[in-house]
């Protein structure tokens, strides 16, 4: 039941604080993080857009253009110091006339309509708003990949007359991005509007292609796709954890912004707090049960303690007594060994209390049962049958041995020293050997008759049981004296 509870109680709040740990991350977290990324990309990113939108407006380069691009090294210049004053790796224009492709160093090339390098201008052309963003190498820059913002530039009456822009470097944006991912700790990278990873990290440098065809993120690339200029939550399963993504639109950029966040980090810390938790209880419960059965162990031995022995001598009490007759009989029965008793009681010991009292008789049955053990071998039973009367069960011991060792206790108290007020305790006792079949009642008449013939002859004396008459199997009339 204990580990029942700790387990209950450990699960239900592992398993709230997973709850809490997504919640957390898929309504606050995440749509925080993308937030602050657009807010910052608005200021980082969407500058060159402005840069770009000033260039195709300014009047100068226009009218240079509809004049028929006379004296190159004027726009040139222009382009220079565009470059430089807002530290951009290259700034253009392509004249819709000439098809010429103007960089910082003069004309670079002409633009053609069949050439993959330049799909660039002849889409741009076709679109719909000013401006769009597009990923190429550059070639006034020995192909480095580049960010390009390339707007449209119009004449005075809003007719096509070519693209200007500036290019971006992609070490130099995805160093943007890294920022972003460090100050943030969650994956930041951009896809365009087929789901082509265009802008990431350098730590996430592998991932290439298009999320469509990434494992896990494909899964939920549609609903990507989908997503507005709002925040849109999902999640999708990868490599046994969940990743949760927050996707939203950015048309400055015409791009999507994901940022993704794996739980397993924070799941396997409450995992780790969980197991501490679960290893915790079991400890608990372990030495709270080591505990209850050592308690529960020791109140059972004083139990059958005070359940089988006499409390003021110490010795086994009649009860239990009764139960080692009977084994002890059966013992001697089955093998044929010799088996034998002896009742003692001590002589005038009313006496003794009227004198001096019930504790003095009480010490006097104490030491009794002292000198009795020591004199008795270990495997001899002793037990208090009655208030002054004792009896001795001798396993493998004849008639004689046991008359000899009751005398030897009777001579030994009589001379033993018992402490003051009372000088002298003699006892008398009755010597009985077992007879095969016998019962245990007839068993200790027998003794208690023995008993009775030495009180009887004078106390202080040890008798041995009569002799048998003809119908000696047969118990004396005689009851036992509890
Ligand atoms: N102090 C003490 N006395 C006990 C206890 N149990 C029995 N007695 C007393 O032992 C005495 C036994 O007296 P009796 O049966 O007359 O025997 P006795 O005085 O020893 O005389 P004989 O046996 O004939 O020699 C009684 O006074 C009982 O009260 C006990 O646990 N403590």
């Amino acid at each position: 039941m204990l580990i029942a509870g700790f387990l209950a109680t450990s699960l239900s709040s592992y398993y709230t604080s997973r709850e809490s740990i997504r919640l957390r991350i898929s309504s606050k977290g995440l749509p925080l993080t993308s937030d602050n990324i657009y807010s910052e990309i608005q200021h980082d990113l969407l500058r060159p857009v402005l840069i770009a939108a000033q260039m195709a407006n300014d009047t100068f380069l226009r009218n240079w253009v509809l004049e028929g691009e006379r004296r190159p090294e004027q726009i040139k210049q222009f382009l220079q110091e565009v470059k430089s004053r807002y530290g951009a790796v290259s700034a253009f224009l392509v004249s819709e006339n000439s098809r010429h492709y103007y960089y910082a160093g003069g004309v670079l090339k002409d633009v053609a309509e069949g050439e993959a390098r330049d799909k660039w201008y002849f889409r741009l052309r076709g679109i719909a708003g000013d401006y769009e963003t597009n990923v190429d190498p550059d070639l006034a820059n020995r192909d480095a990949i580049t960010i390009f913002i390339n707007h449209k530039v119009l004449d005075f009456k809003g007719n096509f007359i070519g693209a200007t822009g500036i290019g971006l470097t992609l070490d130099a944006v995805s160093h943007i991005v890294d920022n972003y991912q460090q100050r943030f700790n969650r994956r930041i990278y951009f896809v365009d509007r087929s789901g082509q990873i265009v802008l990431a990290s350098k730590s996430l440098y592998l991932l290439r292609g298009s999320i469509r065809e990434l494992p896990g993120i494909r899964e939920v690339a549609d609903k990507v796709m989908a997503a507005g200029n709002e925040p849109e939550a999902m999640h999708y399963p990868f490599r046994g954890s969940t990743i949760w993504l927050n996707a939203r639109f950015i048309p400055e950029l015409g791009w999507y912004l994901l940022v993704e966040e794996d739980e397993s980090g924070e799941i396997s810390a409450i995992r780790n707090a969980l197991l501490l938790n679960i290893l915790i209880s079991t400890c608990i419960t372990v030495v709270v049960l080591a505990i209850t059965l050592y308690a529960i162990n020791r109140f059972q031995r004083r139990l059958e303690r005070l359940a089988n022995y006499d409390v003021l001598t110490g010795l086994l009490n009649r009860q239990a007594f009764e139960l080692l007759i009977q084994q002890s009989i059966n013992t001697a029965q089955r093998y044929q060994r010799p088996l034998a008793a002896i009742l003692f009681d001590l002589d005038h010991f009313k006496t003794i209390n009227d004198t001096h009292g019930h504790l003095v008789g009480d010490e006097v049955l104490r030491q009794i049962a002292s000198v009795t053990r020591s004199v008795l071998r270990e495997s001899d039973a002793i037990c208090r049958w009655g208030g002054e009367e004792f009896l001795i069960l001798l396993s493998e011991c004849s008639q004689a041995q046991a008359l000899l060792t009751a005398e030897k206790l009777r001579a030994t108290i009589e001379l033993h020293d018992f402490t003051a007020p009372v000088k002298l305790v003699t006892i008398s006792a009755g010597v009985v050997q077992y007879r095969q079949r016998e019962t245990a009642i007839s068993f200790f008449a027998r003794a208690d008759e023995a008993l009775y013939r030495a009180k009887a002859n004078g106390r202080n004396q040890v008798e041995l049981e009569s002799q048998p008459t003809d119908r000696s199997s047969e118990p004396p009339k005689t009851t036992i004296n509890a």
